[in-house]
């Protein structure tokens, strides 16, 4: 049986609206103005600060957009000129967002790393202009003479333009003859003006008057991974540790944790995070829940790095060797799997680097040196780096210890606390590592201020943990995900992790497994990155009194978990973390977050959204859209209406569209205004896709 396959473009983008190549000619312009003779505001993507260039992944979904109009009511067109990193040049038409605010927009997907260059072009659209009032007056009988008249000049202009297809030229030319042919009747002159043929040439090739060109931006695309990705985070220590009859516990090795993989792997996560893997500081080492006192077999906080056994570009000895590090990298890499290593940037007091090179940290005036904090957490393990005592020292020091790791295989670094050292040095790195090797993705684990947060996503790091754990009702989540989606989303992408060895909100403390279950469902479709530290699925939820995170915290001492005894006994939400990692590979449109639209319901607990990407957009042409409807009340029940724009993926309100739950398998047909019920104890969200639609 003979098979059809689709073949895509191999260009450098996919576009909604490409049109035909043409020359940019700026047929008017002023010198002694600021505005040119279509205003043009707001173009984006952008970044707020000058100096800096908005990003996109490669594949991205981008939304360029621009405010655009003119004086009266002549009608407009906006293009946008892009150009590859390799200097191919593209044309797409923009169209009106019709909200009355003259915004427009077209959506282009750059797929290849790179700087891009772009730019609007806004032009009187004289056919556009005329078509719709001759339209009105031929029909209506008023200046019908004239709207022909104009109608056949206007015809004949574009056919002067050599540019346009001969069948073009020559059905225009014939058009024009019969708008002037008093033989025509005025209906008759009707049909030319709607004909869509016609309309066709000219929205492909319109005609143009006053084209103002703007100004041109940079657009930087990153690798996909800097913007998508399922994350999960373990500790090699405990994986594979063992209790002895002693009652001591011998640590996990790489070689051990490596056998911890394929599971991992078959959850479907693609980075796997590593907290800090070198060799723990002896003084003043932390005991178990973060007491000050160490008990011998304690292994300390894997953050306290540093001890006569080496620093930074060392690995912990009872982890392995360098090389067992590599091969772990490898196996990972063969589960497909990428390693994400940390950097934390900070020294145990027995760190090699405290008597080499005491001028990069703060003496008080009593000779000691003070220990770190994040107020209002103290690291008393820890001496913080003082980055203005020997910044060139320090620079040569750090950039040598990511090229060590990068050397071993590292391409993704999750940074500790930046927001703790100047942004001048972050910025500095990352252009600096990107330069040799731009495929490195830098996290930045940054719970600040909104501030500092963004200036470091600015500055150039690729990826960064959000807010996403603390927001938990339908209005807080609806407020963060409209930032992150549209405000933040030219130069910001978030990580939504649900828990952190730092984080178990109280929302977990007390929604019970419910609650585990609709934060995983809603980090893994709202966020096109999202991570889940191990303990997640086995709903870990008792917190030390006092504090927000897990009791017997991993940080401080091994942790011995069955994950497989968990499973066996349905006591484990790993086969749901692995539907919702099968489900985002399925579907294009969760692949993405500037896609996002916030829907509405009834219900105060009752979150819904949806994430399109249309079929030009899509590696299989198909458009996707699915349609997240979430209870975020833990404790209960909620039955109400939903109600969608389902316009955004192009079902006229009203009509009827097929939806299936990826999560259950139930089907229903469904439009614009629906009854759900969502029992948090049963299933807290339907995650639905829209079968078969253009
Ligand atoms: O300050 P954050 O909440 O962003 O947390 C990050 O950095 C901390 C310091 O590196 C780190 O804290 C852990 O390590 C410290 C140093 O060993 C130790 O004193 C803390 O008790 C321990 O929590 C935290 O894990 C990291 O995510």
């Amino acid at each position: 049986m003979a098979t059809t396959t689709r073949t895509r473009p191999s260009k450098a983008w996919r576009s909604t609206a490409e049109l035909p190549l043409r020359p940019a000619v700026a047929w008017q312009s002023h010198a002694d103005t600021t505005v040119g003779r279509i205003p043009m505001t707001l173009p984006r993507p952008s970044v707020p600060d000058p100096g800096f260039r908005p990003s996109a992944f490669a594949g991205e979904a981008v939304p360029f957009r621009v405010t655009a109009f003119r004086e009266g009511h002549d009608l407009i067109g906006v293009h946008l000129r892009l150009f590859s990193p390799a200097g191919e040049e593209s044309l797409h038409r923009l169209s009106s967002l019709d909200d009355g605010l003259d915004r427009w927009c077209v959506l282009v997907s750059p797929t290849a790393q790179g700087t891009w260059r772009f730019r609007f072009e806004a032009f009187g659209d004289d056919f556009a202009t005329w078509e719709h009032a001759a339209d009105l007056k031929i029909a209506a009988g008023v200046d019908a003479a004239l709207m022909r008249e104009s109608g056949a000049l206007l015809f004949l202009r574009a056919v002067a333009e050599k540019s346009r297809p001969i069948a073009e030229r020559r059905r225009l030319e014939a058009a024009a003859a019969r708008l002037r042919d008093s033989a025509v009747s005025d209906l008759a002159a009707l049909e030319i003006v709607r004909d869509p043929d016609i309309a066709a040439g000219f929205a492909a090739r319109p005609l143009q008057s006053l084209v103002t060109i703007g100004e041109t931006f940079d657009l930087l695309v990153e690798r996909e991974r800097a913007g998508v990705g399922a994350w999960y985070e373990f500790f090699p220590r405990s994986e594979g540790a063992t209790r002895l009859k002693d009652g001591t516990v011998r640590s996990g090795t790489f070689r051990t944790a490596a056998t911890r993989l394929p599971a991992v792997a078959a959850m479907g996560f693609d980075v796997l995070y590593l907290p800090p893997i070198h060799p723990i500081g002896e003084r003043n080492r932390k005991g178990r829940n973060n007491t000050l006192e160490s008990r011998p077999g304690d292994p300390g906080s894997p953050w306290a790095i540093g001890s006569a056994a080496g620093g930074h570009d060392t690995v912990h000895p009872d982890l392995g060797t360098l090389d067992d590090f590599r091969a772990f990298v490898t196996t990972a890499a063969a589960h497909g799997l990428e390693i994400a290593l940390d950097l934390a940037l900070q020294a145990a007091p027995d760190h090699p680097w405290v008597t080499e090179h005491p001028e990069w940290f703060t003496t008080l005036p009593d000779g000691s040196i003070a220990y770190a904090e994040n107020p209002p957490k103290k690291y008393q393990d820890i001496y913080p780096i003082n980055f203005d005592n020997d910044p060139e020292g320090i620079r040569t020091e750090v950039l040598r210890i990511v090229r060590h790791w990068m050397a071993q295989g590292v391409k993704i670094f999750r940074v500790d606390n930046p927001h703790t050292k100047p942004l001048q040095f972050w910025e500095w790195l990352i252009a600096t590592v990107a330069d040799e090797d731009p495929d490195v993705v830098f996290l930045a684990e940054a719970f600040t201020r909104p501030a500092p947060m963004q200036r470091l996503a600015i500055a150039g790091f690729q990826q960064s943990y959000s807010y996403f754990t603390w927001r938990n009702t339908k209005v807080e989540l609806e407020e963060f995900l409209g930032e992150i989606s549209d405000e933040t989303s030219d130069f910001m992408r978030p990580n939504l992790f649900v828990n952190t060895p730092d984080i178990l909100t109280e929302y977990l403390q007390y929604g019970g497994r419910p609650a585990y279950r609709v934060r995983a469902a809603i980090a893994a479709t709202a966020g096109a990155s999202y991570g889940v530290y191990a303990g997640y699925e086995l709903y870990e939820n008792v917190a030390r009194p006092g504090s927000e995170e897990n009791i017997d915290n991993e940080k401080y001492e091994y942790k011995l978990r069955d994950w497989a005894a968990a499973e066996a006994a349905g006591d484990s939400l790993a086969p749901f973390l692995t539907r919702l990692n099968e489900i985002r590979r399925a579907h294009p449109a969760l692949r993405q977050l500037r896609n996002l639209r916030l829907h509405w319901s009834d219900d105060d607990a009752i979150l819904v959204y949806a994430k399109h990407l249309p079929g030009a957009l899509t590696a299989d042409g198909k458009a996707d859209t699915i349609i997240v409807v979430a209870n975020v009340d833990p404790h209960s029940a909620r039955q109400t209406m939903v109600h969608l724009d389902t316009r955004q993926w192009g079902v006229t309100p009203g009509d009827p569209f097929d939806v299936v739950d990826l999560v259950t398998g139930a089907e229903w047909t469904w439009t614009d205004h629906n009854f759900v019920r969502l029992d948090a104890f049963n299933e807290p969200a339907h995650i639905l896709h829209v079968k078969e639609h253009s």
